[in-house]
């Protein structure tokens, strides 16, 4: 864990090499992922076989390669009845939220009588990739599959590894309570290769969506352009603004919430009180060796973790607009919440107030727990509807509106030098 103390002169280089790490992909992933792409473009299911077998350490043709929707309805009715109840309440929460991201379509005439417009539809299939690697992730089964639902995909291809060929029966619960039409048992850049480019036995799809590891947050990056994609989806990451009238125990938690996900994860706090800071960094390692998940988050907290010491809070938020981080923690009280967020720029998702713990974003809240890692909350927002959507804008003149707008375009049209565009309207103008 490296400590900052923005009164100290080394200050600003040090803050910049926080922002600047790219510890979640370097060139070495990006590669490797441009080697399993194009194997999976030249060889399909072979190379999904071959991979699968290396890094998920099972056979997909003794084990079978996708997992049916009878085998999801039998784990649903199998599950026990506080965990099938949590699921739903979980799944109505997404679905309430989401159902109120649809876009209206537009259809109005402007001043010329011109009829403008644009029309949304979903698109036909989406991919949605479910991480399984180091823990299953049911809560993302819903998170992806719910939006694509509400936007009215006609064909959603779940991908999820299952390690050692155990398939995991809550996120098959959560397959069928989102209504999943395809599920198959590959997992990695692999996965998100076949999505985008089809082999024989998956057929391609239109858009890939979903968190992952560093493989997969950067395969989605590089089958951009054959496919859509929401947006790029790494390991987790937290930012935690806190006052000393929290509880150390409780902010550690918090922290390592997150640092848990993965060894490459990332967990930050900010606060104002440098005893206070000391406190948290006690009780981090306090609570580590007690957890199942020790190994991970000692190694996250070590090589990603951060304690920074700010004049005042109000310091921290410019600072945190920099990091731009997946989630944004802000453990104050609730006036004082409001007055930070309403400074803040950047960030995926932010949670306000002492009672309003990131984990609970993770699973039953309602908003999207697919969010943007590494920065790129500066440039593109949590999963939504709209990305399984997409908007064909139209137009509908009349003699009158063509002889208001048309004489501007043949205008245009010979300043770029383009003269079939100026006669495809002229000759209507005459
Ligand atoms: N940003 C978000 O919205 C969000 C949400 C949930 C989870 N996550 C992140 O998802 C990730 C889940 O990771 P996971 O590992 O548990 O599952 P995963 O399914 O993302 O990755 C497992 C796959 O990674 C591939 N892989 C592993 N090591 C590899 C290597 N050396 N070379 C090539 N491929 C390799 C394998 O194909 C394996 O099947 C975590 O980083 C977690 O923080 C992010
Ligand atoms: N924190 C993750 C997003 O970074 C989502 C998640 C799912 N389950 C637990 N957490
Ligand atoms: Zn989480």
């Amino acid at each position: 864990m490296r400590r900052l103390d923005a009164s100290e002169p080394g200050f600003a280089a040090e803050f910049d090499a926080l922002v600047n790490d790219r510890r979640e992909s370097t060139s070495d992933v990006s590669a490797d992922v441009a080697a399993i792409i194009a194997r999976v473009k030249a060889d399909g299911d072979a190379a999904l076989a071959d991979y699968t077998a290396k890094f998920d350490r099972f056979d997909l043709d003794a084990s079978g390669w996708s997992i049916s929707k009878e085998e999801c309805a039998a784990a649903y009715d199998a599950l026990a009845p506080d965990l099938r109840d949590a699921l739903n309440l979980a799944a109505d929460r997404i679905r309430a939220y989401h159902a109120a991201q649809l876009p209206e379509n537009r259809d109005y005439r402007d001043g010329t009588g011109a009829r403008l417009g644009a029309r949304w539809n979903a698109v036909d299939a989406a991919g949605v990739y479910v991480p399984g690697g180091r823990a299953a992730y049911p809560s993302s089964v819903l998170m992806n599959i719910l939006p694509a639902k509400v936007a009215g995909v006609d064909r959603i291809v779940m991908m999820s590894p299952t390690p050692g060929g155990e398939t995991n029966p809550v996120v098959m619960a959560a397959a069928h309570i989102g209504g999943v039409d395809e599920i198959w048992r590959v997992g990695g850049a692999q996965a998100v290769a076949a999505l985008a480019y089809g082999t024989d036995r998956i057929a391609p799809v239109d858009v890939v969506t979903g968190p992952g590891n560093a493989w997969v947050a950067e395969a989605k990056r590089q089958v951009y352009g054959v496919v859509g994609i929401d947006m790029v989806a790494g390991p987790s990451e937290i930012v935690v603004v806190a006052d000393n009238r929290n509880a150390p125990h409780v902010i550690a938690a918090d922290l390592l919430s997150q640092a848990e996900h993965d060894p490459t994860s990332q967990s930050i706090l900010f606060t104002d009180d440098a005893a206070f800071a000391d406190a948290v960094a006690v009780a981090v390692d306090a609570i580590i060796p007690t957890l199942g998940t020790a190994a991970t988050m000692r190694e996250s907290w070590d090589a990603n973790g951060a304690i920074v010491i700010v004049p005042t809070l109000a310091d921290a938020i410019p600072l945190c607009d920099r990091l731009a981080p997946e989630h944004l923690e802000l453990a104050v009280d609730a006036a004082e919440a409001d007055a930070l967020f309403a400074k803040v720029r950047h960030a995926g998702s932010v949670f306000l107030g002492r009672e309003t713990p990131e984990a609970i974003g993770d699973y039953v809240a309602g908003p999207n727990h697919v969010l943007p890692t590494g920065r790129r909350a500066r440039f593109s927002s949590g999963l939504s509807v709209t990305d399984f959507m997409k908007r064909t804008s139209f137009l509908a003149l009349d003699e009158k509106s063509l002889a208001a707008i048309g004489p501007a375009a043949v205008a245009l049209a010979g300043a770029e030098g383009l003269p079939a565009h100026a006669l495809s309207v002229s000759q209507r103008l005459n």
